[in-house]
């Protein structure tokens, strides 16, 4: 198939790679031009394990092109995929402004049938306005074509996103259509034993799916940091009640870590638009709020940690921070509790190193502020980031630091006191080894 993907950013990019992995014709389009530019000379704009390769080689065959020009794009195309973000707009409700740009430009250059699709994540009733958008266009041309319009919502996690893509736990494909829907079956066919796994339904049903999952996840873990602060108040470890119910089959183990708050691009955008949702549609989603409102408090717990155990004056002490992206296996700092905890610290007096395995190109702008008042340092090492601190954190729980040298720690740091935001170590073990440790619910 000829196939145009338009925004190519985390999910435009996998998505165009994997289907040119397949065997289809794909083309990316941005209007980011030195991300387009990079793109042709196999420059990748993020971190994702597994992607590189892709790209890289599927460009060379000439399976997967990159362009700034849409209408140039769309010569040869019968699909379009619209992934261009959809952040939260002021009031929280998503903002569809490229989405509807991205439909009006469709619909300007359509010559003949194709099926539009939503790849991006986008409220109930998104479709019918996409679909106004390009007609309104056509109108305009005074032309008749005719298309489809599809919801197909993503599911992939970033730092996971290649395989989730190659081997998804489902495909879902909201359709209003015979024709479009067999030709999105054909397309998902060869991809890892799809066939059970293609869920096909109403675009509405489609649209609200996705919101329902991520909201769904996000619940898991303000529910279990909901538990796990109840456990600090009534002396339980909140990693063995994890354990305790994860091996419950109707429960599982995933999305139960408690932590210090979950970020990246999506959970607080999504949550915050389907409340949003619910308020229009006249009613107040109860549990959604407090999901929110547990998410914003988590956020702050390594903080609060932090001052009860120094007061709340830090100047002239020194924190040493490990972790700086939403999660690991990303460069991506979108809503990163790291970025709370060290604005924190630093509005309390205190000057913080910081060392993440990736995003450190990206911390150079998501934390210019503090970096430019010398408030913030960046440090080439973990062990650097530590130096003379008087406490580590640890924010993201990257491989290298799940296991590090505690002597080691001990002999660089001015103070041997660790607050583990993701409840990596062992508490006894720690404090046998002299460390003043707090977890998060333990
Ligand atoms: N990041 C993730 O892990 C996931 C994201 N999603 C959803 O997918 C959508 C895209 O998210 P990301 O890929 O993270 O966004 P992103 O911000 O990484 O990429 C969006 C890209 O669209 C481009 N763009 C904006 N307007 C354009 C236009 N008119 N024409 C061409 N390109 C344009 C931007 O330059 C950017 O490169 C969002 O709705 C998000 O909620 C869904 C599942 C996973
Ligand atoms: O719509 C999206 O963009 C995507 O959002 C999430 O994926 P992602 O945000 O990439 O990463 P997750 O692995 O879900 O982690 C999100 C946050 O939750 C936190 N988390 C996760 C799991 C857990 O048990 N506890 C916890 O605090 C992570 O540290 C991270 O900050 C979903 O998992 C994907 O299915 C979805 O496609």
């Amino acid at each position: 198939m000829h196939i145009t993907i338009i925004g190519t950013g985390y999910v435009g990019l996998v998505t165009g790679a994997c289907f040119s992995e397949m065997g289809n014709h794909v083309t990316c389009v941005d209007v980011d031009k030195s991300k387009i530019e990079n793109l042709k000379k196999g420059i990748l704009p993020i971190y994702e394990p597994g992607l590189e390769p892709l790209v890289v080689n599927n460009h060379k065959s000439g399976l997967l092109k990159f362009t700034t020009d849409l209408s140039a794009a769309m010569e040869d195309s019968d699909l379009f995929f619209i992934a261009v973000g959809t952040p939260p707009g002021e009031d929280g409700s998503a903002d569809l402004q490229y989405v509807l740009a991205v439909a009006s430009e469709i619909g300007h250059h359509l010559t003949r049938y194709a099926v539009i699709v939503d790849k991006s994540t986008v409220p109930v009733g998104t479709a019918d306005k996409v679909r106004n958008a390009i007609q309104e266009e056509l109108t305009k041309r005074k032309v008749t074509v005719e298309f489809d319009v599809v919801s197909n919502p993503e599911f992939l996690k970033e730092g996971a996103a290649v395989g989730d893509f190659m081997r998804p736990d489902r495909v879902v494909i909201g359709t209003d259509s015979l024709r479009s829907e067999k030709i999105m079956k054909d397309l998902y066919a060869p991809f890892s034993r799809v066939q059970d796994k293609i869920v096909s339904m109403g675009i509405r049903d489609a649209e609200m799916t996705k919101y329902a999952a991520n909201s769904l996840l996000a619940t898991k873990i303000s529910f279990m940091n909901e538990i796990a602060f109840m456990c600090e108040k009534l002396g339980v470890d909140v990693e063995n009640v994890r354990k305790g119910i994860g091996s419950d089959s109707r429960i599982g183990y995933s999305f139960i870590y408690a932590g210090c708050g979950y970020g990246g691009s999506c959970f607080p955008k999504d949550v915050q638009a389907l409340i949003r949702t619910a308020g229009e549609a006249g009613f107040s989603p109860l549990i959604l709020e407090a999901v929110e409102k547990r998410n914003a408090m988590q956020k702050k717990r390594l903080f609060e940690k932090v001052i009860s155990h120094f007061g709340s004056d830090l100047s002239g002490l020194r924190f040493g921070i490990w972790g700086l992206a939403f999660k690991p296996g990303t460069d991506d700092m979108r809503e990163a509790p790291a970025t709370v905890v060290i604005d924190q610290l630093i509005n309390a007096g205190a000057t913080v190193t910081a060392y993440d395995p990736v995003a450190m190109e990206e911390a150079k702008h998501t934390l210019a502020t503090h970096l430019k008042n010398s408030k913030l340092t960046l440090a080439d090492h973990q062990y650097d980031a530590i130096k003379d601190a008087d406490a580590m954190l640890l924010v993201t729980e990257w491989k290298p630091f799940r296991q590090p040298d505690f002597e080691a720690m001990k002999r660089l740091m001015a103070r041997p006191v660790i607050f583990d935001g993701r409840n990596q170590y062992n508490p006894e073990q720690l404090k046998e080894e002299g460390f003043h440790y707090e977890g998060i619910g333990r």
